[in-house]
């Protein structure tokens, strides 16, 4: 992190100082009391299961150099277990962890969440590096990965974790920078309008990528078109100096590129996309390799990763680093060194059967690519799909589901196992578009998920795990290894 001193910290988080050394430097903030390292500031911050307050103690046992609070001395105290909530237990808890750690700051502020992102915005203000905000309906952890995957070549790179992309972890995400960094690559997700606007009121990004516009988080946001309209708040934000890099596939694209007030760059396979790729071929293990394209320059890039979709996410992150001044042979190397992260088309072997791990979160789009992968594996291994429930689709929950189970057949899967409520969908499609009964299964719990996978599979096989992040489908290899 780009260090802040104490009295500068409170200022900007408009907090009151109740303990500590102005002068101090915070060099590093936590928001998690379990993964806290010694010298970090823990900031308490309120979610869904559980109120961060409630861990300020344990934070500072494990060596927090102070804490953010919206809480008083006399709350603090009762916050911990047997000690009276009273001011008194309060100082002598702060004193017993002074004595042990120095000078323990303390900063009561109105609203822990909106001083995290304060925080976030002065210290993006007082950066040097370049930003890159990055968002889309699906794609952007897998972009991220194989932009920073070529970045890393020639900057020092620093890019969101995992995929903390929402007013929590874009924060964090800035505040993970240090001052050395020249290339700051930021995800940012939305479940709603005006939450890209806001995360980039924090980013500022000076350029940014688009990935793809589809059927995700209608619940909230209803229709295609607002997801497009979110999304492109993004594109908005870029300056007239800036660059937006866009998806010429996406039925979204000339909308987009109209909002643009700097330059834009297209990729895709449309053959007017400025990057794109030709000759796309995959390998028995569904790796692509294709010619990437840039004017008249073109080199052949075979990926480590699975599934044709993943070009498409290969040629954003080209497209941003050839004009970035990244050299072909350095875009190639970076794209094939690339790895992504967990649970996106992740292989797992056991005992000679393939299992492809993309259980980290599912929608129609995401779901269509991951069978045409199954299926181009099918083409030498008998596959089988463990397919859950699909979230948060809004009014079209049934159709998007059957989509799918139609989809099942349209790629010659072998076996279908679905799991829960909604999958009952794609079960019941995929009967009614073909699939022979003694192919299917419909069961309601991972226990017989798993109890079914391992009457069924055998050596050679291919299965595919995907569902929405709740459903934890990956909990099935526990089951099954
Ligand atoms: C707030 C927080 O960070 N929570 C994380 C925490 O959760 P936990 O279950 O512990 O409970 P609470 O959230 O209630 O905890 C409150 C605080 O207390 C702290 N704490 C708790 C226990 C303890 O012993 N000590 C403590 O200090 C705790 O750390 C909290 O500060 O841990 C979970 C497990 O690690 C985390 O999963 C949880 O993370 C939440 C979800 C979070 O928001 N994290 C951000 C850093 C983040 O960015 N996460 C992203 C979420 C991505 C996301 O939600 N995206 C949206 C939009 C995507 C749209 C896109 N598809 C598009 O269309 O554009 C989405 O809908 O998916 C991530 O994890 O990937
Ligand atoms: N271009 C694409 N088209 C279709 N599916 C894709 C594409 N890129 C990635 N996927 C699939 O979508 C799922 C999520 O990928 P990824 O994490 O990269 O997306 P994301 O937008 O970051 O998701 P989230 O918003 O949940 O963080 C994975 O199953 C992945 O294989
Ligand atoms: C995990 C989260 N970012 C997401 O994509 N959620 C959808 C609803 C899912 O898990 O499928």
């Amino acid at each position: 992190m780009i260090p802040i001193k104490l009295e500068d910290l409170a200022r900007i988080t408009e907090g009151r100082v109740l303990r500590g050394d102005l002068s101090q430097l915070i060099l590093s903030i936590s928001t998690d009391s379990r993964t806290l390292q010694p010298g970090d500031l823990y900031v308490s911050l309120r979610g869904e299961r559980f109120d961060g307050h409630d861990f300020i103690w344990e934070a500072v046992s494990r060596g927090a150099m102070g804490f953010l609070t919206s809480r008083s001395y006399a709350e603090l105290s009762s916050g911990q277990k047997g000690v009276p909530g009273d001011e008194s237990a309060a100082q002598s808890n702060i004193s017993s962890t002074r004595s042990q750690k120095g000078d323990l700051a303390i900063i009561q502020v109105r609203d822990c969440l909106a001083a995290l992102q304060a925080l976030a915005r002065e210290v993006r203000n007082r950066s040097s590096y370049r930003t890159i905000g990055l968002t889309g309906s699906t794609g952007k952890t897998s972009t991220k990965d194989f932009l920073k995957s070529i970045l890393a070549k020639r900057f020092k790179v620093w890019a969101t974790p995992k995929s903390y992309n929402n007013e929590v972890g874009l924060p964090l995400t800035i505040l993970g920078a240090d001052s050395q960094d020249e290339i700051l690559i930021a995800e940012l997700g939305m479940r709603g309008e005006g939450q890209i606007a806001q995360l980039c009121e924090i980013l500022r990004p000076d350029m940014g990528i688009v990935t793809r516009i589809g059927p995700v988080h209608l619940e909230t946001l209803g229709s295609e078109d607002r997801i497009a309209r979110a999304e492109g708040e993004l594109v908005e934000a870029i300056p007239e100096t800036g660059l937006v890099v866009l998806n010429r596939d996406d039925r979204w694209f000339p909308s987009m590129a109209d909002k643009a007030r700097g330059r834009v760059v297209s990729y895709g396979m449309d053959s007017e996309a400025e990057v794109r790729a030709t000759d796309i071929k995959l390998d028995a293990e569904a790796r692509p390799s294709f010619q990437l394209v840039s004017g008249d320059r073109r080199t052949l890039v075979k990926l480590q990763v699975m599934g044709e979709h993943n070009v498409a996410n290969a040629l954003a992150a080209a497209a941003l680093a050839d004009e970035l001044g990244v050299s072909m042979e350095e875009i190639k190397g970076g794209l094939q060194g690339a790895q992504l992260s967990d649970m996106r088309m992740e292989m797992v072997r056991v005992d000679g059967i393939r299992i492809i791990n993309d259980a980290y979160n599912a929608n129609p789009m995401s779901m269509k690519a991951a069978l045409k992968t199954l299926s181009h594996m099918g083409k030498r291994a008998r596959t089988i799909a463990l397919l859950g429930d699909m979230l948060e689709l809004g009014e079209k929950t049934v159709y998007y589901h059957r989509e799918i189970g139609r989809e099942v057949v349209e790629q010659k899967i072998d076996f279908l196992i679905a799991m829960g409520e909604l999958s009952k969908y794609i079960y019941e499609a995929a009967l009614e578009a073909g699939l022979e009964q003694k192919r299917a299964l419909l069961v309601d719990s991972l226990e017989d998920a798993a109890k079914e996978i391992k009457k069924i599979l055998s050596s050679g096989d291919v299965l595919l795990i995907k569902a929405s992040r709740a459903i934890g489908l990956e909990r099935v290899l526990e089951r099954i290894a």
